[in-house]
C-alpha cells in the first residue's frame, strides 16, 4: 500500500448506508427504507445535482456530537487501511445548521475524533455551500470564528455551475486575514473560467477537481508554473458522469503536463470507493504504472498543509514503498 495524503474528502460523504440506518434509529429519524441494498441502489447519479440532492437528504440523521464523532472515527479507521497518513477533511456547517444542529456539536464531534486518531494526522477545512450565496457564507464564517483553532482552512463546495467563485471574494479575504488556508472546488462541472477566478479572485492555494482546466492551455501553464495542486477524484468523476468512463479520464494527461495532481475519494460512500479503491482503479482500468502512482502519492504530501519536515518524512516513505513494489495494491 502506498502511503498517501487525502486532501479532498467530505466527511458527510463517508456516510455509508449501514451508518445511515444506525444513526437514523438512534435519533428517531425516518428513512424511505432501512434496507441496506435498497439504500445503496439509490447511490447512482446522473450529475452533481442528483448526488447533492441525496447527500443533503441523508444528513438529518446527524444530530449530536456523538454522531459526528462516530462518522469521523469510522472514516479515519477506513482511511488508515487505505494507506492514508494525512487527511485534510471538508465539512459543511451550513448543512448542519439548517438541520438545527449547533456548531458546538459539529466541531466537538469532528475534532474529538481527530484528536483520538493516533495513526493519522488530520485537520479540518470548513466549506461554504456556494448555492447559498456570499452573505450566508460570511454569516457562517463569523459564527465559526469562536472555533478558529479547530480548522485550518476554508473551501467552497456544492452546486458549481451558476455559482462562480468570484462572488465569495470578501469571505475569502476574511479567511486570509485570519491566517487560514484557502481552497475551492472549481472545474468539476464548471469551465476553466471558474478555475481562473478561484486563483485570481479567491487566491486559492489548491484547486479541488480542476479537471476542466485541461481545456485551457494558458491555465495549464499557470497551474504548472505556480505549482498549484489539483485534488483529482477519479471515481467521483465517473459516478457523477463528469467523464464517461475511467479510461477517458484526463489524469494521465495532467501528469504528462507536469501538474501537481493527487488522488482523492471525494464522497467515498457514494462514489464506489476510498482512496485505495481509486488507486486500484487507476492501475487496473487506466493503466497507470508504478512510477505514475508513486508520483501521485508523493504529490499528495507536497500539496498538503502539514509542516515541511513532516511532508519530507512522508515523501521519503513513498519513495521507499515504491522501491519495494508497494504500489501493487
Ligand atoms: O463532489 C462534490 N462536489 C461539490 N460539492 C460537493 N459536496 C460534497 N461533495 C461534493
Ligand atoms: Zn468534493
Amino acid at each position: 500500500m502506498l502511503p498517501t495524503a487525502e486532501l479532498h474528502i467530505h466527511i458527510e460523504g463517508t456516510l455509508e448506508p449501514e451508518m445511515l440506518v444506525r444513526l437514523a434509529a438512534r435519533n428517531g429519524v425516518k428513512l424511505p427504507t432501512t434496507d441496506i441494498d435498497e439504500l445503496r441502489a439509490r447511490y447512482r447519479f446522473t450529475d452533481l445535482q442528483a448526488f447533492l440532492d441525496l447527500y443533503y437528504a441523508n444528513l438529518p440523521v446527524l444530530r449530536t456530537e456523538q454522531d459526528f464523532y462516530d462518522l469521523t472515527s469510522a472514516y479515519l479507521a477506513r482511511a488508515a487501511t487505505a494507506g492514508v497518513r494525512r487527511a485534510e477533511i471538508f465539512f459543511d456547517p451550513q448543512a448542519h445548521l439548517r438541520n438545527g444542529v449547533p456548531l458546538e456539536a459539529v466541531f466537538a464531534g469532528l475534532s474529538g475524533a481527530l484528536d483520538d486518531a493516533d495513526d493519522i494526522s488530520a485537520d479540518l477545512i470548513l466549506c461554504f455551500l456556494r448555492d447559498l450565496g456570499a452573505e450566508a457564507a460570511e454569516e457562517t464564517f463569523r459564527a465559526a470564528l469562536p472555533f478558529r483553532d479547530r480548522f485550518i482552512g476554508v473551501g467552497l463546495d456544492s452546486a458549481e455551475v451558476g455559482n462562480p467563485p468570484g462572488i465569495f471574494q470578501d469571505v475569502y479575504r476574511m479567511a486570509a486575514a485570519e491566517g487560514l488556508h484557502r481552497v475551492a472546488h472549481a472545474g468539476e462541472e464548471g469551465g476553466p473560467d471558474y478555475v481562473w477566478e478561484a486563483l485570481d479572485v479567491l487566491g486559492v492555494e489548491r484547486v479541488d477537481h480542476g479537471i476542466r482546466a485541461m481545456e485551457d492551455v494558458e491555465l495549464v501553464a499557470r497551474l504548472r508554473d505556480d505549482r498549484v495542486a489539483l485534488t483529482v477524484c477519479p471515481l467521483s468523476n465517473v459516478a457523477l458522469r463528469v467523464v464517461d468512463k475511467l479510461a477517458d479520464h484526463v489524469l494521465p494527461a495532467m501528469l504528462d503536463e507536469g501538474l501537481l495532481v493527487c488522488v482523492n475519494s471525494d464522497d467515498p460512500a457514494y462514489f464506489g470507493g476510498y482512496v485505495d479503491d481509486n488507486f486500484a482503479a487507476l492501475r487496473g482500468k487506466l493503466g497507470l504504472d508504478e512510477q505514475q502512482l508513486a508520483t501521485l502519492a508523493w504529490n499528495s504530501f507536497d500539496a498538503c498543509f502539514a509542516s515541511a519536515e513532516q511532508k519530507a518524512r512522508w515523501q521519503a516513505e513513498v519513495t521507499a514503498s515504491a522501491e519495494h513494489g508497494a504500489w501493487l495494491v
